[in-house]
């Protein structure tokens, strides 16, 4: 199967220093990747390069073939590439209910005739009431959303990326700062986003738990390169990975 999203040589150097350096990734449908390394590996600056908050010096974003790479943000969005946890497009005001029915039309791109139709408004609320019981958050419909818990907050930040289709889900350390009783009901949906083998799933995470429960595949960046990638198992047991993780090699 053809990758849906793959990097080339991708490089990003802040001054003299490269944060990422000429990493060379593909990643499949049906696949969910762990990113990991120690603090200050790239792993941010590697997800920020892909979803466009960040350009590249050199090398290639490429999704399902074509070179996104200098596209905003938006642009990569809109080709499929969505990333939680960062959205800009939470109106706090607004209802739980109504932030996602924005982002159902926003992604639907329907037109003022469509929404003039009684069966066309009701089309989007019931498409949004589908993503908020998928993640389980029928309850809080009508709350606005700068009233959530931080918990229901971040699954509301799920919804919104369901509710925008892409086919590729990043997640960046989507359980930091969430109590022990609200990181499963996240990692839950991130798993069942997983079933779908239409898309893709990328993760950063330092939680070696959560890397076990979800992970197909794990990559480890070390100084912004690419130093092992492969199955759980594999990439956990390897020696090189380990002297990163207990810190035997110098942070050069
Ligand atoms: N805008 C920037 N300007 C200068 N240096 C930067 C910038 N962004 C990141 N860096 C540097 O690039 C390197 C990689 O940072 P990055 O945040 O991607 O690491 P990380 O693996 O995500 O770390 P952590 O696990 O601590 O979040 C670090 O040395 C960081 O200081």
């Amino acid at each position: 199967m053809p990758p849906s999203l793959e990097t080339r040589d991708l490089t990003i150097r802040f001054g003299g220093h490269v944060a990422v350096n000429a990493v060379s990734c593909a990643f499949h449908p049906g696949e969910l990747t762990v990113i990991v390394g120690p603090n200050g590996a790239g792993k941010t600056t590697y997800f920020n390069l892909i979803s466009g908050q960040l350009r590249a010096s050199s090398g290639q974003v490429l999704k399902d073939g074509r070179d996104i790479g200098r596209l905003a943000p938006s642009g990569r969005a809109r080709a499929g590439v969505g990333r939680a946890f960062q959205l800009t497009n939470l109106f706090p005001e607004l209802s739980v209910l109504e932030n996602i029915r924005l982002a159902v039309q926003a992604r639907s791109g329907v037109g003022r005739q469509f929404l003039r139709r009684a069966s066309g408004h009701r089309e989007l609320i019931e498409q949004a009431e589908g993503y908020l019981a998928q993640t389980r958050l029928t309850e809080v419909a009508h709350q606005p959303a700068s009233a959530l818990s931080h918990g229901d907050q971040r699954k509301l930040e799920v919804a919104l990326l369901l509710a925008m289709e892409p086919d590729v889900f990043m997640f960046d350390e989507p359980t930091a700062g969430m109590s022990l009783d609200h990181a499963p009901d996240v990692l839950d949906l991130i798993a069942e986003i997983k079933k779908d083998r239409s898309r893709t799933v990328l993760l950063v995470e330092h939680k070696m738990d959560v890397v076990r429960a979800l992970a197909d595949r794990i990559i480890v960046l070390h100084n912004g390169t690419l130093l092992a990638d492969g199955k759980p198992a594999e990439v956990m047991a390897s020696d090189l990975v380990r002297e990163v993780y207990l810190g035997k090699r110098g942070a050069a």
